[in-house]
């Protein structure tokens, strides 16, 4: 009689925990935050600890292997084959990357500011499109993630064209102007900490930074989202906006970009 319990607790429990791991399998599968949280938080400390190094050091590894040094390209298609084969990370990828290479052409800039550098992927984007005598500045917090970034740059060929500014972006950007001898900024990627583009946007203006014609580019519109930013910009007259419907980098999950032209009648009157 006590047999029978125990195996009927054990076939129970058995039973319980199938159906536990199929809920979790289900719940990766369908779930974008759960296949986020999978990968960033429990495959990447798992990983982390065993090879006793970060994502981001195995991105830098991967691309001093297999990149050809001097070649923005090689660079480029590395990361995107690292984070789409191997290990997920938040580089705006290749398929948004194509929209903001686009963006980039259009704006054609002498002046470009990237607020979230990463490991550099999207400052390389940037940069390989810039004319002789331009410059890109980009701004990350993370003194890690700055650093990896630099080697990431000097590896592309880049390391002329772009500065990177270790710090938070709300103390960097009021010393654009005196410290880093900019007069105004023709060209905005919006790539940091997604609550910070709506205080950043409004911080660029009152320091004079954008200039009629400037044009912004936000990314994670949808997912992880920006809210404020879109209630903000889209509300203000003096912005233009246009939507680009696109992907979550590595992954079939919506997203969009959001461009933002500031005072586009007035510029076009200046030529
Ligand atoms: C999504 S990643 C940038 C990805 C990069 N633009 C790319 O596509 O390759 C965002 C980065 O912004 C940095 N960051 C977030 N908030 C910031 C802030 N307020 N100031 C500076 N850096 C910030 C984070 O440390 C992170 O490295
Ligand atoms: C919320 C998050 C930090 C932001 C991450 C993110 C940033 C980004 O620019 C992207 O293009 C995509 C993402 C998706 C994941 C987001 C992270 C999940 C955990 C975390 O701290
Ligand atoms: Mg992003």
């Amino acid at each position: 009689m006590l047999e029978n319990w125990i195996l009927t607790i054990l076939v129970s429990l058995g039973v319980g925990s199938i159906l536990v791991m199929v809920a979790l399998f289900m719940l990766l599968k369908n779930n974008v935050h759960a296949k986020i949280f999978w990968n960033e938080i429990v495959l990447e400390n798992i990983t982390n600890f065993v090879m006793d190094q970060s994502k981001e050091q195995r991105i830098l590894n991967s691309v001093s292997y297999n990149a050809v040094k001097g070649d923005p390209e090689s660079v480029i298609n590395c990361i995107d084959k690292y984070c789409s084969q191997y290990e997920w990370a938040m580089n705006v990828g290749d398929e948004k990357g194509t929209i903001l290479d686009k963006v980039v052409e259009e704006a054609d800039p002498s002046v470009a500011l990237e607020l979230g550098t990463y490991c550099g992927y999207s400052a390389i984007r940037i940069a390989r499109l810039l004319k002789p005598n331009t410059r890109l500045l980009t701004i990350e917090f993370n003194p890690e993630f700055a650093s990896i970034a630099k080697e990431i740059i000097e590896i592309a060929g880049l390391s002329e064209k772009v500065t990177i500014l270790e710090g938070h972006s709300e103390d960097i950007i009021p010393q654009l102007k005196k410290k880093y001898e900019v007069e105004t900024l023709d060209f905005v990627f919006l790539d940091h900490w997604k609550e910070r583009y709506a205080p950043d946007t409004i911080l660029l203006e009152e320091c004079g930074l954008l200039r009629k014609g400037s044009i912004l580019l936000a990314d994670n519109i949808i997912y992880p989202g920006a809210p404020e930013f879109i209630k903000y910009i889209r509300s203000n007259k003096r912005f233009e906006c246009t939507s680009y419907p696109s992907h979550l980098e590595y992954m079939k999950v919506e997203d969009a970009m959001e461009k933002a032209v500031k005072d586009p009648g007035a510029a076009a009157m200046l030529f």
